[in-house]
């Protein structure tokens, strides 16, 4: 028996362990094909392939995986961003972080945690740069000048902001699309394409800690060019187990993040992941995130019926990034915050429902041991929800009170970056466990 928690974050119960989607399996061997159907495929059910080159067959594929999974390898993209050009960017991207930090400081925030992100004492493996919106080429000349790119690195960055966005158009089509949403409404083109390079600097005392926290993705869509030859990428599987994401080269992974889910009035899933030190080298990922629309993000009309009633109240990306930094609910936890009243009172019915068949039951000795110890569980589900509920709750009064004064809340968010030279890393030595990134 499992408890499985939904994305609505209501438990429920299965009988027999869930099966992923027995759709996607990969070769063991390699990719070298590119294709998903090659009948010598393994048993092993994992991370969903999408062919990028075969579409529409791919449509049913794209929404099982973005529903059941939140994320998926993207492969044989190369017409839109070429191997080269990938492996240009790696190397551009390794040069900018090796830059002095002087040099990296001038990389200021345009919205929280979009700008460098210094080591810190707490977390002293990561380092990262950004850019707010690739799709605008005045900001992304401004992070080249910022950084003194040489014409080369400059030229690089800006195909590469084109060809990812370019990706992302046609990826967020495809979604809409086969969600039945019409993608011509949506004005996808508009919406901010945020930007970052990571850096991991592993070494043989981290091996086993965590480069980055568990979280979600705050944005629509991810695109991630991750390590080629360094793991340590981790994605949550649909039985809610972390699985590591194997480098293989020329694949992208795409993730859908929170504003999915709210967008897709709760059908999209926003996928957990995170990143451990599996080896003591440096890891590099190239990260581009798809906020979401720059006005009100909430559930399609399309999407919204009898059968689906609306799960989340309007917010906007600004807000909802906000009050995911306040409250630190870094791992979707914070779209609860978005549900509707009608949605958060039948959480509560269901609650009471549960407690009372369990407490009648139980009394009347009416079951057998099992159905009892199955009830038991129910009740200690309920009240490990109904606390979480709580405190989200309280986090949100909280969130709401810091609003009011949001001009501190602002510089709060901003949180004051304590920049240690390389060579002071202490790793290995205290616990440098986590402190809350600003992920986007
Ligand atoms: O470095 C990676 O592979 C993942 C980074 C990530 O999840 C993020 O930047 O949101
Ligand atoms: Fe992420």
């Amino acid at each position: 028996m499992l408890l499985h928690k939904t994305r609505h974050n209501s438990i429920v119960i299965q009988l027999s362990p869930p099966c992923p989607p027995r759709l996607y399996k990969q070769t063991t061997h390699s990719l070298a094909l590119h294709t998903n159907k090659n009948s010598n495929m393994a048993t092993k059910c994992t991370i969903p392939i999408i062919d990028f080159l075969d579409f529409p067959n791919q449509t049913s594929n794209l929404i099982a995986a973005s529903v059941e999974w939140g994320c998926f390898r993207l492969i044989n993209f190369h017409n839109i961003l070429p191997a080269t050009l990938m492996s240009d960017m790696k190397a551009v991207v390794r040069s900018l972080l090796d830059l002095p930090v002087e040099i990296k400081q001038r990389n200021i925030d345009v919205i929280a945690g979009s700008g460098y992100m210094a080591p810190t004492s707490i977390n002293p493996l990561y380092e990262a740069l950004g850019v707010y919106d690739i799709a605008s080429s005045a900001d992304v000349d401004k992070f080249c000048s910022q950084l003194d790119a040489s014409p080369h690195q400059r030229e690089t960055i800006m195909r590469y902001a084109e060809a990812v966005h370019v990706l992302f158009m046609r990826i967020g089509k495809k979604l809409a699309e086969s969600l039945g949403v019409k993608s011509e409404s949506i004005g996808i083109e508009n919406w901010p394409c945020l930007f970052r390079i990571n850096k991991y600097n592993f070494t043989p005392q981290s091996v086993g800690s965590p480069g980055v926290q568990i979280h979600t993705d705050s944005g629509f869509l991810t695109i991630l060019q991750y390590d080629e030859g360094v793991g340590g990428l981790e994605v949550m599987d649909t039985s809610d187990q972390f699985i590591p994401v194997e480098p293989w080269p020329d694949t992208l992974l795409v993730n859908l993040g929170d504003m999915a889910t709210v967008w897709s009035n709760g059908r999209l899933r926003n996928v957990k992941h995170r990143v451990q030190c599996k080896e003591a080298k440096i890891r590099v990922s190239i990260a581009s995130f798809l906020l979401g629309p720059r006005e009100t993000v909430e559930p399609r009309p399309e999407l919204v019926d009898d059968d689906h009633p609306r799960w989340y109240v309007p917010t906007t990306y600004e807000d909802y990034r906000k009050m995911r930094l306040s409250t630190e609910l870094q791992a979707g936890e914070a779209l609860a915050l978005l549900h509707t009243p009608t949605n958060v009172r039948k959480l509560w019915s269901l609650n009471y429902v549960t407690v009372m068949l369990t407490l009648n039951i139980g009394n009347e000795r009416i079951c057998n041991g099992s159905c009892l110890l199955l009830l038991n569980l129910c009740l200690l589900v309920t009240v490990i929800k109904v606390k979480m509920l709580e405190t989200n709750l309280s986090k949100m009064i909280t969130f709401q009170n810091v609003m009011e004064v949001s001009k501190a809340e602002d510089a709060k968010a901003r949180k004051e970056k304590d920049v240690i030279p390389a060579e002071e890393y202490k790793m290995g030595t205290k616990d440098y466990d986590l402190e809350v990134l600003e992920m986007a």
